[in-house]
């Protein structure tokens, strides 16, 4: 059994890590932070949880923490990760952080767009962004796994086959993406408010969401070149879930029957990417509380272009079922135990 801990358990991420791992038969919970629910169980925050957890919430330290546990889970929203980071690999305790502070291999590009310092630019150069389609190999050897941001998570496993084989230019890239309220986070705030977001879609973020330059580092990577993106979130009156539109024109000419054959050459023996028969295009609640992403694509050729559909479930694939599965394969576990499991239907 693995011993490990969640710091920033009560969060959204938090309680979605505990009810995958309270499943896991390899993991032991030994720490769950809060600063808000210290002394209180966890099924007393998330009832949904009761029967699945004893283990109370503690306000404990960092290092009280690092001292417990083989592994660690980092739930906290950015600006804290890169110091407990730091000192759990000083310790030998493997690390995956859930926020941003490590997914940028150059920290000024964190700095930029996150607007903190960052503090430490050879931990950031060093961490392995954590998305196993892309990265399986470098993650296996990790001590420290950055998990990628929800959005990125849908955008990257949905161009990623086509960038990879240069079929499509990459400076015609539109990215249109739209999240559940959950994906705001826990902490009270007027934009979540059901008033403010229920019979409503917005955008926000336009052109400078912090998640455009994370999607730029990994699609770059794929292309071999500079890659830029449009890319707009909209906030979706539903509690979880991500269905990313991307639209890009065709390098060259290319049927939809061989784009799929790309893609299903591309993610063949992949557990957790389905592309969908041609015409059925992707739901967020197909892949609800799952660690699923359902792709499909289409040929325009009036216009030239190839679209893209994305979905996954922001709190699972786009966040702690990500984590797990970055887990399962730092530690040498099938990479699916205690994530196998399809979406809602109906
Ligand atoms: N929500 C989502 O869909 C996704 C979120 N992420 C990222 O995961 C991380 C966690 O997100 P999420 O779970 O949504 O966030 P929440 O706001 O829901 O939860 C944050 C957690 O951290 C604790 N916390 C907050 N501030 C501090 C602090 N200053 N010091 C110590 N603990 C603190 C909170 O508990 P308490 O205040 O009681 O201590 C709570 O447990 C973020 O970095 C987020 O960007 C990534 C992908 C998707
Ligand atoms: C609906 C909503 O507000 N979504 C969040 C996603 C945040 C997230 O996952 O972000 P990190 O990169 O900070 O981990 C947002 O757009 O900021």
């Amino acid at each position: 059994m693995v011993k490990a801990g969640i710091i920033g358990a009560t969060g959204y991420t938090g309680a979605e890590l505990v009810r995958i791992l309270s499943r896991h038969p390899q993991v032991e919970l030994v720490a769950l932070t809060s600063r808000s629910y210290a002394g209180e169980d966890m099924a007393a925050v998330y009832p949904a949880l009761t029967g699945y957890t004893g283990l109370p919430c503690a306000d404990l330290t960092p290092e009280e923490v690092l001292k417990r546990v083989e592994v660690v889970f980092i739930a906290l929203p950015h600006g804290h990760a890169v110091p407990v980071a730091a000192r759990a690999l000083e310790k030998g305790v493997r690390v995956i952080d859930l926020g941003a502070d490590l997914r940028f291999r150059e920290a000024k590009t964190y700095e930029e767009w996150y607007k903190v310092p960052h503090g430490n630019p050879e931990l950031a150069a060093r961490a392995v962004y954590g998305l196993p389609e892309i990265h399986r190999k470098a993650i296996r050897q990790a001590r420290v796994v950055a998990n990628p941001g929800c959005y990125p998570t849908s955008v990257i496993l949905g161009l990623a086959p086509l960038l990879k084989a240069g079929y499509i230019d990459p400076a015609t890239i539109i990215v249109d993406a739209k999240s559940g309220v959950s994906g705001a986070g826990r902490e009270a705030k007027v934009t979540s408010l059901f008033v403010e977001c229920n019979e409503n879609i917005n955008p926000y973020g336009v052109a400078g969401h912090r998640h455009t330059p994370e999607i730029e580092q990994e699609l770059s990577a794929l292309a071999g070149m500079e890659v830029k993106v449009s890319f707009t979130p909209h906030l979706l009156p539903i509690s979880r879930g991500i269905l990313s539109t991307m639209y890009a024109t065709l390098a060259r000419p290319a049927t939809e029957a061989e784009l799929r054959q790309v893609y299903q050459d591309f993610y063949a023996g992949e557990p957790f990417i389905y592309l969908l028969p041609p015409g059925r295009w992707p739901h967020t609640r197909w892949v609800y509380g799952s660690n699923n992403c359902h792709i499909n694509l289409a040929v325009d050729g009036r216009t030239g272009r190839v679209v893209v559909a994305s979905a996954i479930d922001n709190l699972t694939k786009g966040a702690s079922g990500q984590a797990v599965q970055n887990f399962n394969l730092m530690c040498g576990f099938p990479e699916t135990m205690a994530l196998a499991a399809p979406g809602l239907c109906p």
